[in-house]
């Protein structure tokens, strides 16, 4: 079979977490182009997750709605009793949100550091783990693709929780597709570089963002469809062989030094 027919997903069920905008939204729009119908994760009252469920559907997929916040007590394993209920199965799982502040270690708060924790590291974990049940429930495999950062591997001034919870999420992807891969299913982590999201765009300022696009490798901001479409290849048969992989999807950002673009405090408050 040629790859661009083992890439395509038709008949697969996808539940995607953070799926309103960003790198949530590109990951779900590639699948869906690639054939998969997807269960649409974001908090309650998004309006930016309808878009996305109507996009979906505009592809002539399936796109159904979850709201719920993903780091509250209950909230991974009630999206995925709701994705269960909605589509009947999860072939495929994204988990993509996460939590943090910047702040200098000195000075780092700790109920922000148990919020970090908490949303980046504790909420992919239990997501992971109730999705994962199912898919052996099942027995017929499944793919798991977590978020995490070029900041697992790259310290950052003032993002020392944030950095320290993604290289957590690393070591679980490790773990995971050692103890999952009896079971066929794929456990896999994408490292996004600095990819020009909402988020971003409520960090910095447009001339942080222009300036740090002229400086990168690349030249230029990764784009959130740039890691759709690691993370459909990912999550594809095309990638049947591959478990444990931590990609960096990043233009050569972590082999350049560019601390100094990343300091909030050049961010103009304007
Ligand atoms: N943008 C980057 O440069 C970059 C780089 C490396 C890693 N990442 C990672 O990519 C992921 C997505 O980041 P982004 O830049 O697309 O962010 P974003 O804020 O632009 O989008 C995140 C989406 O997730 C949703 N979300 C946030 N918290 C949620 C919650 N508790 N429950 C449900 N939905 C929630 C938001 O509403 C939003 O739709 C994060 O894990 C982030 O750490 C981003
Ligand atoms: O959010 C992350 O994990 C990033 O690494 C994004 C950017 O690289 C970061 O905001 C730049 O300071």
């Amino acid at each position: 079979m040629s790859l661009f027919e083992m890439i395509r997903l038709d008949g697969r069920k996808a539940l995607v977490t953070g799926a309103g905008q960003g790198i949530g939204r590109a990951c779900a729009l590639e699948l869906a182009r690639c054939g998969a119908d997807l269960v649409l994760n974001d908090r309650p009252g998004s309006e930016e997750l309808l878009e996305t469920v109507e996009e979906i559907r505009s592809l002539g997929r399936e796109g159904w709605p979850v709201e719920a916040d993903v780091f509250s007590s209950d909230g991974p394993e009630s999206i995925v009793r709701d994705a269960m209920e909605r589509a009947g199965a999860i072939d495929i799982l994204i988990s993509n949100p996460a939590y943090s502040v910047r702040c200098g270690f000195l000075d780092y708060p700790l109920d922000e550091l148990d919020r970090t924790i908490e949303g980046t590291f504790k909420s992919g974990f239990r997501l992971c783990q109730a999705a994962a049940r199912q898919m052996v429930n099942r027995g017929r495999g499944g793919k798991i693709l977590l978020i995490s950062s070029v900041q697992a591997e790259m310290p950052f001034e003032g993002c020392a929780p944030y950095g320290a919870a993604k290289a957590a999420l690393n070591h679980l992807t490790h773990s995971m597709s050692v103890e999952l891969v009896s079971h066929r299913i794929n456990v896999n982590a994408i490292e996004p570089g600095w990819i020009d999201t909402p988020n971003e765009r409520r960090i910095f300022s447009d001339a942080v963002i222009n300036a740090a696009g002229t400086d990168l490798p690349w030249g230029r901001l990764g784009l959130p469809e740039d890691i759709g479409r690691a993370a459909a290849f990912l999550v594809s048969d095309a990638a049947e062989y591959i478990t444990g992989a931590i990609l960096p999807v990043d233009g050569g950002f972590r082999f350049k030094d560019m601390r100094a673009n990343t300091q909030p405090k050049v961010v103009d408050p304007e």
